[in-house]
């Protein structure tokens, strides 16, 4: 079990990881890693470009966070545990679930103490199932896990909110993942400062505008907001503009937080042998955008795509018929 590497050197581990990790059929190029005050940190979060910032302290108060210390402190409440035969967890809204009685999970997800969840994890075996603990912090867990959260770096990543106009922080999630686990590519309608506790996870990020390259489900499709495209076989007949994709990329150890824009794209993988990973996110409202300036941002397309699809779905109260209306609009017409 590695121990969470906070002594170890995360910037060499973090150059050498790249050669290890599955390579796919679109190009990527690097984030900027950055120490937290550096002056650059501050126009990329302006303008929404994703960086990795080091030094931030953020989850210092955590870095002894592993498997034994989360199993004798988290106490003995349940967590929600998604579990996979294939290492992808491909994220689900179970409210949406009823308009597609058919449709065949990848995961499902249980309910079970951190004690349950460790014991899969330590008699794991080859070809079992694999498993990805996902916990709200909040005061349901045990105590010294609220205090290492109270000790959080809570002024820089408050000043932070302030500086950048942002909403209400929403929820932080504890993320406890098993190697190998990968979450496909989808994007959030949150800011999200991502804090990497322990173990190496690689980031794939593509800006909002390769919207028309991930084919996202329909909005009312349990897999909102998640691309459709197998990355590891693309059906290129179904999603031709895949082979348009540009993309970043970097990998996250011990101490390092990633802001993640709004809207950006991402696929996360916990680097293969090299532990489990915990992390923490940080989702927060985005700002009420003050003014609208022209031309658009990527963004706002999405967010305006979003309401023509979620407008004509209640307005037709029947999701079945929401393809052919949608394409009797555009077919021929908008060509
Ligand atoms: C896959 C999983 C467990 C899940 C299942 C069902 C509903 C929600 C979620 C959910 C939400 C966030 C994450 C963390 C992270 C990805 C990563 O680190 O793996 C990420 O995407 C982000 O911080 O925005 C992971 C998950
Ligand atoms: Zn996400």
């Amino acid at each position: 079990m590695a121990t969470n590497g906070w002594k170890e050197n995360v910037e060499e581990t973090v150059r050498n990881i790249p050669r290890e990790v599955k390579q796919y059929s679109f190009q990527t190029e690097p984030i900027p890693r950055l120490k937290y005050n550096d002056p650059e940190v501050e126009a990329l979060i302006r303008n929404e470009r994703p960086v990795i910032l080091t030094d931030t302290d953020l989850v210092k108060s955590a870095q002894h966070w592993n498997l034994d210390y989360l199993y004798s402190n988290i106490g003995s409440g349940k967590h929600t545990v998604y579990s996979s035969f294939k290492n992808k967890f491909l994220y689900y809204d179970d409210k949406k679930l009823p308009n597609f009685p058919n449709l065949v999970l990848q995961t499902n997800h249980e309910e079970m103490t951190f004690q349950e969840f460790t014991e899969k994890v330590r008699n794991h075996k080859t070809g079992d199932k694999i498993y990805y603990l996902q916990q709200a912090l909040n005061d349901s867990v045990g105590k010294s896990i609220v205090v290492d959260f109270v000790k959080f770096n809570w002024s820089w990543i408050t000043e932070q909110q302030k500086k950048y106009k942002w909403g209400a922080l929403t929820s932080n999630l504890l993320l406890v993942g098993m190697d190998g686990v990968i979450t496909p590519a989808h994007y959030d309608e949150q800011q999200n400062f991502f804090a990497q506790i322990g173990g190496y996870k690689r980031f794939l990020l593509f800006d909002p505008s390769m919207f028309e390259c991930l084919y996202p489900f329909p909005v009312y499709h349990p897999h909102d907001r998640q691309s459709q495209v197998d990355f590891d076989s693309p059906d290129l007949r179904r999603f031709p503009k895949f082979q348009d994709l540009r993309g970043y990329e970097a990998i996250v150890g011990p101490g390092d937080v990633l802001y993640l824009p709004i809207y950006w794209w991402h696929q996360v993988e916990s680097v293969p042998n090299r532990g489990m990973t915990f992390s923490v996110n940080f989702w927060y409202k985005s700002g009420s955008d003050e003014k609208i300036s022209y031309p658009l941002k990527p963004q706002q397309k999405v967010a305006m795509m979003r309401n023509i699809e979620k407008m004509v779905t209640s307005a037709i109260n029947n999701h079945e018929e929401v393809p052919h209306l949608m394409r009797t609009m555009v077919l021929g017409r908008y060509t």
